[in-house]
């Protein structure tokens, strides 16, 4: 069994009611991140203009300069330091200017430097049956979405053109961002790969879109991990996770934020993603997961965490930032506490 009583929330087998419901859990989570000191009541109030006036109004978060992120359940190695003191020494023109602003007036006890961020929601999505969850259930709930306060990640991409069907941007871009109504909703800034170095391999490609996430996330401080407000993770029917598969020495990468996969063992062969320990950083974590294809699976990941799966490693890691989002067919007969969601 699970060391933890993981959060499972169960729905009948129709995609709407699980779309909604993981419409709803983000939507609360990015309320949360804007107005975290009102109400859900005194949000759900507000008229959009009013929302986005607040946002605009408290705009920043002031972050200790020099300071190393504390959030971090994985238990990494002495790697992860080297990893830091890297990241520390990026010259400044590598960080992206858009996300930081520098205020350099001490405090009167700590005479440290303070950092004013933008206040930005990131979210890490994964591709594949995710993608449908998202289109049902976001699309139809644009009114309470900030998109242009968004800053979205492709948790994992394999190496094909973004036309191609199997790439996740291309997916992601053709099932949910090029359907918003941008003029209406405002615009979200999605991240991924650079299309223009797929040739050049899978270790280009990941080295160039972990110098994408340094910048928007390490800004003018010296971090561990990443971490994102919220990652969104479907599971597939071997267990794995973005491009992370059971049983590969990349599970046990301790320092990277991004890996190149050059032999994944289904579909295409060539991939890159996130690794353990950034997706375990996440301050949520959310899973999704329908059919009864994954009953097996599911079974393995509540009852038998020794096996190590990709998507135990992070349900054992992350505990209590760790919901599931899954319909009757993925749960049957799977010894969990079942619980139903609120809205
Ligand atoms: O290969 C991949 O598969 C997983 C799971 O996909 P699903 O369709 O079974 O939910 C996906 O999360 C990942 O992004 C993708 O590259």
């Amino acid at each position: 069994m699970t060391t933890y009583i993981p959060k499972v929330y169960t729905f009948a087998n129709n995609i709407h009611d699980i779309s909604n419901a993981v419409a709803d859990h983000i939507i609360k989570l990015q309320n949360a991140f804007f107005f975290d000191n009102m109400s859900p009541e005194d949000v759900h109030s507000m008229s959009r203009e009013d929302k986005l006036n607040y946002i605009e109004e408290n705009k920043y978060i002031t972050k200790r300069k020099n300071s190393v992120s504390s959030v971090n359940s994985w238990s990494g190695s002495s790697l992860q330091s080297q990893k830091r003191n890297s990241i520390s020494a990026m010259p400044s023109s590598n960080v992206n200017p858009d996300n930081s602003d520098t205020n350099s007036s001490p405090t009167n006890s700590t005479k440290q430097k303070l950092n004013k961020v933008k206040k930005i929601f990131k979210v890490g999505i994964s591709g594949g049956s995710l993608l449908d969850i998202l289109q049902h259930g976001l699309l139809p709930r644009q009114e309470d979405i900030i998109w242009s306060k968004w800053e979205i990640f492709l948790l994992d991409e394999r190496l094909v053109p973004f036309q191609d069907r199997e790439s996740n941007y291309g997916n992601s871009k053709r099932k949910i961002f090029s359907l918003i109504d941008t003029e209406k909703y405002g615009k979200p800034k999605v991240y991924h790969i650079d299309e223009s170095l797929i040739y050049e391999g899978a270790q280009a490609c990941a080295e160039n879109y972990e110098m994408c996430l340094i910048n928007k996330f390490a800004s003018k401080e010296t971090v561990k991990w990443p971490c994102f407000d919220l990652i969104l993770l479907g599971v597939a029917p071997d267990g794995h996770i973005g491009s992370l598969f059971p049983n590969r020495k990349e599970l046990r990468e301790a320092s990277k934020w991004v890996i190149p996969i050059t032999d994944s063992p289904v579909g295409v062969k060539e991939r890159v993603s996130l690794t353990i320990p950034v997706i375990c950083n996440a301050s949520h974590i959310s899973f999704v997961v329908e059919g009864s294809m994954k009953q097996p699976i599911m079974e393995k990941i509540m009852e038998m965490p020794e096996l190590s799966l990709p998507s135990s490693l992070v349900n054992e890691g992350a505990l209590k930032k760790v919901s599931w989002f899954v319909d009757e067919d993925a749960i049957r007969g799977v010894n969990v506490i079942k619980r139903a969601y609120e809205f």
